[in-house]
């Protein structure tokens, strides 16, 4: 599948110039747009009344050409504007509409409710006056689109600078902006579709899409599709639950080796290590295409230990849960000398240990946190973001919040070994990882346990072939 671009604000208006230097003119660009966006609110609401409130700048100018196309159609359509047009394609737009435009005060609840307010453009909060009446027809409303961005959120880090509503859908146009993905923005769009309005969006930027897997090729043999080892420690159940997913994630072989005999299929090769020497040892073996430590590894002397033999294997590495806090207190930047760059797995708080001086918006912190680290970077939660230290990321679609329970990191971490294993590259490997632990929730449905990502697993890879 291809990916999904995703362009800041200032990327869109570069993309949006390169397109005019090529002899397209706003006007046309915003014809385009008000025209893929009246096409879904049609598809929505079809001839019912329509509300479109429209601000000052180019979004305002999309809502002008979304209501004289609306009304072309039959809908009734009120307009309602918060100001004068302040662009001249936005004035043009106005002027083809050719009925009353309405102040944002005289707005009256209708049943689909356009909101072209602001966009990309918007620099700060709305005033709480208008927010709160934004946020009441929408209320109101059946059905509600924004277009581009609801108004009020921030368009590179997501954040809401002013309380918004739930919208139905939302149509992004020419490209998806980091809002559309990044929590808490992502949560108040509803659906989100790209209206294409004729622009190249190109980015190093990218929404994680369902990766494209291949079979087993006639001549497989379970080294060639992976061999994971997982260091255990501590708990058992956490690196059984990596070990685990590993194999059913498709490595042909997986081996988890601790001080104890864990859980898991009979497929899964248990290897008693008790001291790092004869993990060590276990590393030592060519055969092992990565290496796993973190989940249940522990944070005692014992721990340090293991992980020292697991960083000095020379192996491609996932690093996870204890693993990042005993690296955390060595520093991160360590590890940028490793042979491959490790995958490493932080959640929220996992992240603040590693990378707490780190600012800016997700994608920017994780960037960051790949280039200091040499490392490629799951940054988890509903918004995982994936950013490898030569400056690719990718931002995940939303994932089940169900995913919110104990060990479901663990698995990630053993998907994630599984398909560096098979493809050598980390990057790649992360971002199929999050986007299978994500299909993977959707199946396994509410009130999932981690156990049960691991059962939907074949499904999700299934899914992918
Ligand atoms: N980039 C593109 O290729 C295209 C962009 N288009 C539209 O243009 C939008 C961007 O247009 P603009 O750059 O004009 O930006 P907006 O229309 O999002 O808003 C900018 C205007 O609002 C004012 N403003 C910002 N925050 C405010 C606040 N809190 N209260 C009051 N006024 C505020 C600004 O001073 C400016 O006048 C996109 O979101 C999209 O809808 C489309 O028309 C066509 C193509
Ligand atoms: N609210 C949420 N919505 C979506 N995904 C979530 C949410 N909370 C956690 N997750 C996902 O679940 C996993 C939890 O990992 P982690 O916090 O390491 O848990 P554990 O250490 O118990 O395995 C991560 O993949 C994370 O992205
Ligand atoms: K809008």
């Amino acid at each position: 599948m291809i990916p999904r671009a995703i362009l800041t604000a200032a990327e869109m208006k570069a993309a949006e110039d390169a397109t005019m230097a090529s002899g397209v003119s706003v006007d046309q660009l915003m014809e385009r747009a008000g025209r893929a966006a009246a096409d879904i609110a049609w598809r929505m609401a079809g001839k019912a009344h329509v509300l479109v409130l429209c601000g000052p700048g180019n979004n305002g100018g999309d809502g002008y050409v979304v209501a004289r196309l609306l009304a072309e159609r039959g809908c009734e359509v009120q307009v309602a504007a918060l100001a004068d047009p302040a662009t001249d394609a936005a004035r043009n737009a106005r002027a083809q509409w050719p009925g009353p435009v309405d102040a944002i005060g005289d707005a009256r609840p209708a049943p689909m409710v356009v909101d072209a307010l602001f966009g990309t453009g918007l620099a700060r909060p709305l005033g709480a006056d208008l927010s709160a009446a934004l946020c009441d027809l929408v209320r109101k409303a059946r059905h509600s689109l924004a277009v581009d961005l609801p108004s009020g959120i921030e368009t590179d880090s997501g954040a809401l600078l002013s309380p918004v509503p739930f919208f139905d859908a939302t149509i992004a146009l020419g490209s998806l902006k980091p809002a559309h993905l990044l929590q808490p923005a992502a949560g108040f769009m509803g659906m989100t579709l790209v209206g294409e309005i004729g622009i190249a969006a190109e980015s190093a930027l990218l929404e994680i899409g369902r990766p494209t897997l291949v079979p087993p090729l006639p001549s497989a043999h379970k080294y060639s599709r992976g061999y994971v080892l997982v260091a255990g420690g501590a708990m058992a159940g956490a690196a059984s639950l990596a070990a685990d997913a590993a194999i059913r994630a498709g490595a042909g072989y997986v081996a988890l080796a601790g001080p104890e005999h864990g859980e898991g299929p009979l497929a899964l090769v248990q290897r008693l290590a008790v001291d790092p020497r004869t993990l060590a040892d276990l590393l030592a073996d060519e055969r092992v295409d990565v290496a796993v430590a973190g989940p249940g590894l522990g944070l005692n002397d014992k721990a340090e230990a293991r992980l020292e033999s697991v960083l000095a294997a020379g192996k491609r590495l996932v690093l996870d849960a204890d693993a990042l806090t005993l690296i955390a207190k060595r520093g991160a930047e360590t590890l940028a000398g490793l042979d491959a760059p490790p995958i490493l797995t932080p959640h929220e708080g996992e992240f603040a240990r590693l990378f707490g001086d780190i600012s800016g918006n997700k994608v920017e912190r994780a960037r960051e946190a790949a280039r200091r680290s040499g490392s490629v970077i799951i940054y988890k939660g509903n918004d995982s973001v994936v950013a490898s230290p030569d400056g690719r990321a990718a931002i995940a679609p939303p994932a089940p919040s169900w995913l919110a329970t104990a060990g479901t990191g663990d698995v990630l971490t053993g998907i994630a070994a599984a398909r560096y294993a098979a493809t050598g590259d980390p990057f790649e490997a992360a971002c199929e990882a999050v986007w299978l632990h994500g299909a993977a929730a959707r199946m396994a449905g509410p009130f999932l346990i981690a156990d049960d990502l691991i059962e939907a697993l074949p499904r999700a890879l299934a899914a992918c072939l």
